[in-house]
């Protein structure tokens, strides 16, 4: 059976060249600083982003928590959003290892409001903690893959910088969001603190991410990662992928997001009474599932039995993620199993 697997873009699996290079890499011990692979890795990130240095991570998960624990202090409140992956999905890890409490807002259209932004923002009072931190996310998950615009972008970090409180960007889809606005990623990123973009997402890399920020930032940040266990040796092997993914892949990005339409235009056409499909903006699709029909894990189960995989999103959704290794043609096949099994 024709296996099709939209769970997400985490799944993609390296190219032949990364696998290539990987085997190549020049490498040395990079806890002391001595992996040429890794070194030239984080010098190209932070040029390519516009900051002043950054720090080879083994997940976007890490980068994030790097952030807020370097970011802030024990005590503090950090703003983001009820939607966002930090509060999410990455296990409470911002109480646990940062001992910070998360003040949430409405993300749902992929960013909060300046307005309400403000209206959140701790004053100088005895009872108050201090907010140390403003979370924004882009391209943004939970929102549907949406990429946030510059405009949206900075217009929240004037209100951060007017209150002095630091800005980190989860960029995991990052370059997804610079394809589809066509933008310069320096520019798109000019104006937060620090930012974490994934290497192992749509760029394709087996492992990795970039946390990117000032040279003080990263310094602390590389020694909250070595108190994790995160300081790796001889990373370079890894590392070597994330150079061929900025290298080769981020102008491939425009295919995922083709397919992605591609596959919404599909269902629409197909005029499925118990599917409507949510405006695709990169490379996420979101089925809205009409529960009077079927519940949301019968749709899933119902694909599944045709090898088609997506994931749970909520009550009444599904996500569908395109990527690297998926062709038209198993683009083509999940439409025509939906044709057939979910006309309803
Ligand atoms: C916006 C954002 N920020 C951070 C991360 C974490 O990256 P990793 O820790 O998986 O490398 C993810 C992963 N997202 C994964 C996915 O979408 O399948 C799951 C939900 O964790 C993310 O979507």
């Amino acid at each position: 059976m024709q296996v099709v697997d939209l769970r997400s873009d985490t799944i993609t699996k390296p190219t032949l060249k990364m696998r290539e290079v990987m085997a190549q890499a020049e490498v040395g011990d990079d806890v002391y600083g001595e992996d040429p692979t890794v070194n030239r890795l984080e010098n190209m990130a932070a040029e390519l982003v516009g900051k002043e240095a950054a720090l080879f991570v083994p997940s976007g998960t890490m980068g994030n928590q790097l952030a807020v624990m370097t970011h802030t202090q024990p005590g503090d409140e950090i703003i983001l959003g009820q939607e966002s992956h930090i509060f999410y999905y990455e296990v409470g890890g911002f109480a646990k290892l940062s001992g910070v409490q998360a003040r949430t807002l409405d993300d749902s259209i992929g960013i909060f409001s300046g307005d309400d932004l403000k209206s959140v923002i701790r004053d100088d009072n005895i009872h108050y903690p201090k907010t140390g931190l403003i979370c924004l996310e882009n391209t943004h998950n939970r929102a549907g893959g949406v990429a946030i615009t510059k405009e949206k972008t900075d217009m929240i970090c004037k209100v951060a910088q007017k209150n002095n409180i630091p800005i980190h960007l989860d960029g995991a889809r990052l370059f997804n969001a610079v394809i589809q606005l066509d933008i310069e990623v320096k520019e798109l990123v000019k104006n937060v603190d620090s930012v974490m973009f994934c290497l192992s997402k749509g760029l394709a890399a087996p492992v990795g991410s970039i946390l990117a920020g000032s040279k003080e930032f990263i310094e602390q940040a590389r020694k909250n990662r070595k108190m994790l266990g995160g300081g790796m040796r001889q990373s370079g092997i890894i590392a070597a992928a994330g150079l061929i993914a900025l290298d080769e892949r981020v102008e491939e990005l425009q295919v995922d997001h083709d397919l992605a339409n591609r596959l919404a235009k599909g269902i629409k056409e197909a005029g499925l009474k118990a599917i409507d499909i949510k405006e695709v903006n990169t490379n996420f699709v979101i089925l809205e599932v009409d529960e009077d029909v079927y519940t949301t894990d019968e749709v899933l189960e119902i694909l599944a039995e045709h090898g088609v995989k997506m994931t749970y999103f909520g009550s009444g959704l599904i996500r569908a993620v395109t990527h690297k290794d998926l062709s038209v043609g198993d683009i083509d096949y999940v439409i025509e199993v939906m044709n057939g099994e979910l006309l309803v």
